[in-house]
C-alpha cells in the first residue's frame, strides 16, 4: 500500500530547555507534515548531558522510531536515522542539537531538503544558486546555471571521447529475457571524476547542493540521446523484490541509491524532456513508453534536475518513475549522477557517521545473524581547530582520497573504521587541500578518540582565573596562527617564535626546574600529587607527575611526559609567554609503568602514548616571568581524567623540592 505521507520520516523537532538545568523541551512536526498541534513533550535533565548514543535513543523513543518503518525488512542492514540543522549539516552530538534548537530527524539518515511546495525557492548559502521545487510528490528540486554552459562543453567532450550504448540494470525477475533497445536507446560514458580537475570540483559543488559526502557518489554517466532515442519509465533506486541477483551489493535494499542530480548538458529544441508520470500522485501508468501524463521538464542548458527516488525514511517512492521522452528535434547531453545512502566502497564497508549507532530494543530480526564486523574500531576526530576540517579516508590501494565529512570547530564526528586504515585531515572539501594530518587506526581498542588540536584555547582562561590565579588578571589567549596541524614531524612551531631575552632565559635553562605547591593536586586516595617539570634543553622539557592513582587505591603511580617547546608572547601580558608544544624526533613522548596503574588508566595513558600529538595538544602551559611559574592545565576532555585542574608550577630547586612519603612512619621532606 502505498503511504499517504510521502515525507514520510522526515521530522522536524525543537528543542530547548525553559531553565538552565531543567528538562529539555521537544515540539515536533512529524512526517513532513505540518500540524496545527505538533507533539509536544519533554525529556529529562540529564538527556541534556548524555553521550551520543544515549541521547538519540532518549529521541528515538520519544519518536517512536523504529526499524520496522522500513519496507525491506533485514533491519539490521537499515541506516541509522540522522540529525541535521535546517541547513543540512549533520548534528553529532547532544551539545550540538541542544544549542541548533530546529533540527531535522531523517530516519532515512541522510539529508533531505524538504520541498515545502511548488515553486519554492532557497537559496543555497555560500551559492549563487537557488533550489526550485518543481514538484513535492516525488521530491524534484531544479537547480539553473548550476553548470557553466563552457564546463556542459568541456563534459561533452569528454563523454564523446568514450561514448557506449546505455545499459540498463535488467530487472531478473521481469525483464530477463527483454532487449536493452525497447527500454532505453541512448548511448552513454561513465567518467572517473579522478580524470578531470572539474569532476572533482563537481563532486564537492553537487555534495555542497545534496549535503551528502563525495563517497556516496557513482561516476558520472554522460548521455547522449539523437533523434528518436528515449528511455522508458524506471526508477532510479533497486527494489531488492525485483533485484534477486544483486540483493547481496545492495544491502537487501537498504543500500540504495537516494537521489539523482540530473545534468542537462545541452538544451533541445523538441522533446527529449524528463517526465514523470506519477508526479502529483498520478497512478502507475500502463505504457511506460507513454509521454501523455506527467511533470516534463525541458532541458536547458547548465541547469540540472535534483530528485529523490528514497523517501526521507528510506523507503523507496514509487513517484520517482521518471523517463526521458524521444527526442524530436536536435540532441540531448544530459548525465546522471547517482548518489547513494551509503558510501560507495564496498569492500571495506566504512559506513556512515552514525552507522554504529543503536536502533535498540527492535525486533529480534534486527539481531539474527547480524553480520556485524569483528574488528571495527569507532573513532571519534574531534575538531579544536578554530576552523572546519575536511575529513577523507585513503584507501590503502589507491591515490583516491574518500570524502567522509566536514567537522566543525568544536564539534566531533564518529567513523566506524578498522586497524591500519589511515584518514586525513584537509583544510577544503578537495584532494588538492592543505593536509593537514594523517591518522592511522590502531590497533587493540574498540574506540578511539582523536582530538585535532589547535590554537583555540576554548574555555581555559575560565579555569585559569577561578582555581588558580584568583584576584588576577583575566587572561587573553591569542589565537596563533589560525590552523596549526599538530604533528608528528619534529620542528618549530609554525607561529612566530619571539627571541627569548634574559628573563626567559633564566626561566627556561637546562636544569629548570617547577614544581606545583605541596597539596594542590590530589589523587583518589588523597595523596597529594606531585608534578615536577624539568627544562632539558632550551627547547624541551619533561613533566614528571607521581603519587598517581594506582592498583588497588594506592599512590605509586607515576607519568612523564616529554616534549619539545617554542616561547611566545601573549599580547599586553608582557610578563606571561605561551609554550607551545611539539614533537621531538627520536624523544619518547609518554613513560610510564603498565603495572602501577588500573586496567582503565592505562588504556588511557595507551591511547595518549600512541597519538602524541594528542598529548601536545591537550596540555596548556604559560610561563608566568613574574611570579617564576609554569601554569599548566588540560584544554582538552581527553586529559581530564588525569589532569582536571590547572596548576601552577612554582620555581624551584633540586633540594627544595617537596617529596611525599606515603609511609606513615617517616617524615614528609619539605625545604
Ligand atoms: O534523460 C532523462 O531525462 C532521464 C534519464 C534517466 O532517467 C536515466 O538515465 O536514468
Ligand atoms: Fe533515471
Amino acid at each position: 500500500m502505498d503511504e499517504p505521507r510521502y515525507l514520510q520520516g522526515l521530522h522536524v523537532l525543537c528543542l530547548w530547555r525553559e531553565k538552565e538545568a531543567g528538562p529539555v523541551q521537544v515540539e515536533a512536526q512529524l512526517n513532513g507534515v505540518r500540524e496545527e498541534h505538533p507533539m509536544k513533550s519533554e525529556l529529562p535533565p540529564e538527556v541534556a548531558n548524555a553521550d551520543w548514543g544515549s541521547f538519540r535513543k532518549s529521541l528515538q523513543q520519544l519518536l517512536h522510531i523504529n526499524k520496522a518503518t522500513n519496507q525491506w525488512g533485514n533491519f539490521h542492514l537499515k541506516q541509522p536515522f540522522g540529525l541535521f540543522a535546517a541547513d543540512g549539516r549533520r548534528l553529532a552530538s547532544a551539545d550540538e542539537v541542544l544549542a541548533t534548537q530546529l533540527v531535522l530527524l531523517i530516519e532515512g539518515g541522510q539529508w533531505f531538503w524538504p520541498p515545502v511546495r511548488i515553486g519554492y525557492l532557497r537559496a543555497l548559502p555560500g551559492t549563487t544558486y537557488e533550489l526550485e521545487t518543481v514538484s513535492v510528490q516525488p521530491v524534484v528540486f531544479r537547480v539553473r546555471g548550476f553548470l557553466r554552459p563552457e564546463e556542459c562543453q568541456t563534459i561533452i567532450a569528454m563523454g564523446e571521447a568514450n561514448m557506449s550504448e546505455s545499459p540498463i540494470v535488467p530487472m531478473d525477475t521481469h525483464h530477463r529475457d527483454k532487449d536493452t533497445k525497447e527500454f532505453r536507446t541512448s548511448t552513454q560514458a561513465r567518467l572517473d571524476s579522478n580524470q578531470s580537475p572539474l569532476l572533482v570540483e563537481l563532486d564537492h559543488r553537487i555534495s555542497n547542493l545534496t549535503r551528502v559526502p563525495v563517497s556516496h557518489n557513482e561516476e558520472v554517466q554522460i548521455l547522449r540521446y539523437r533523434l528518436g532515442e528515449f528511455y522508458a519509465a524506471h526508477t532510479d533506486n533497486f527494489d531488492p523484490q525485483y533485484y534477486q541477483n544483486t540483493v547481496d551489493y545492495i544491502d537487501k535494499g537498504h543500500r540504495n541509491r537516494l537521489l539523482t542530480v540530473f545534468w542537462y548538458l545541452t538544451n533541445v529544441s523538441q522533446g527529449g524532456e524528463t517526465l514523470f508520470p506519477r508526479a502529483n500522485a498520478l497512478p502507475q501508468p500502463e505504457d511506460m513508453h507513454s509521454c501523455e501524463k506527467g511533470l516534463k521538464v525541458q532541458p536547458e542548458i547548465g541547469s540540472v534536475l535534483l530528485w529523490y527516488s528514497l523517501r526521507p525514511n528510506g523507503n523507496s517512492d514509487p513517484n520517482s518513475l521518471h523517463a526521458s521522452c524521444p527526442v524530436r528535434e536536435g540532441k540531448k547531453w544530459s548525465a546522471n549522477y547517482w548518489v547513494w545512502n551509503k558510501p560507495r566502497d564496498f569492500e571495506i564497508d566504512l559506513p556512515d557517521a552514525e552507522y554504529d549507532d543503536e536502533y535498540g530494543g527492535e525486533s529480534s530480526v534486527a539481531t539474527e545473524g547480524d553480520p556485524v564486523p569483528q574488528n571495527n574500531v569507532s573513532a571519534t576526530f574531534e575538531n579544536r581547530h578554530p576552523e572546519t576540517v575536511y575529513l577523507f579516508w585513503k584507501p590503502p590501494d589507491r591515490a583516491q582520497e574518500a570524502f567522509m565529512g566536514e567537522i566543525q570547530p568544536q564539534a566531533s564526528m564518529k567513523m566506524y573504521t578498522y586497524p591500519g586504515h589511515i584518514w586525513h585531515f584537509r583544510s577544503g572539501v578537495d584532494q588538492s587541500s592543505t593536509l593537514l594530518y594523517v591518522q592511522e587506526i590502531f590497533e587493540g581498542e574498540a574506540e578511539q578518540i582523536f582530538i585535532l588540536g589547535g590554537e583555540d584555547l576554548g574555555e581555559m582562561p575560565e579555569v585559569l582565573d577561578r582555581e588558580v590565579l584568583a584576584g588576577s588578571r583575566r587572561l587573553e589567549m591569542t589565537s596563533a596562527g589560525g590552523m596549526q596541524a599538530p604533528s608528528l614531524a619534529p620542528g618549530p612551531a609554525q607561529s612566530a617564535q619571539v627571541p627569548l631575552n634574559s628573563e626567559e632565559v633564566a626561566a627556561v635553562h637546562p636544569g629548570a626546574l617547577y614544581q606545583n605547591d605541596y597539596m594542590t593536586l590530589w589523587n583518589d586516595s588523597n595523596d597529594p600529587v606531585s608534578a615536577v617539570l624539568r627544562v632539558v634543553t632550551p627547547d624541551r622539557f619533561e613533566l614528571k607527575v607521581s603519587q598517581l592513582d594506582s592498583l588497588g587505591g594506592g599512590s605509586d603511580g607515576w607519568v612523564i611526559f616529554r616534549s619539545g617547546f617554542t616561547v611566545h608572547d601573549i599580547p599586553d601580558q608582557p610578563h606571561r609567554k605561551r609554550l607551545q608544544l611539539h614533537n621531538v624526533r627520536d624523544v619518547k613522548v609518554l613513560d610510564y609503568d603498565e603495572s602501577k596503574f588500573e586496567r582503565r588508566a592505562n588504556l588511557m595513558l595507551g591511547i595518549l602514548k600512541r597519538c602524541s600529538w594528542v598529548l601536545m595538544g591537550a596540555f596548556q602551559l604559560e610561563l608566568d616571568l613574574k611570579k617564576n611559574q609554569v601554569v599548566c592545565g588540560p584544554r582538552a576532555a581527553l586529559l581530564k581524567p588525569f589532569w582536571e585542574t590547572t596548576v601552577a608550577l612554582v620555581k624551584t630547586t633540586e633540594a627544595s623540592m617537596w617529596i611525599f612519603n606515603p609511609h606513615p612512619s617517616r617524615a614528609l621532606v619539605t625545604a
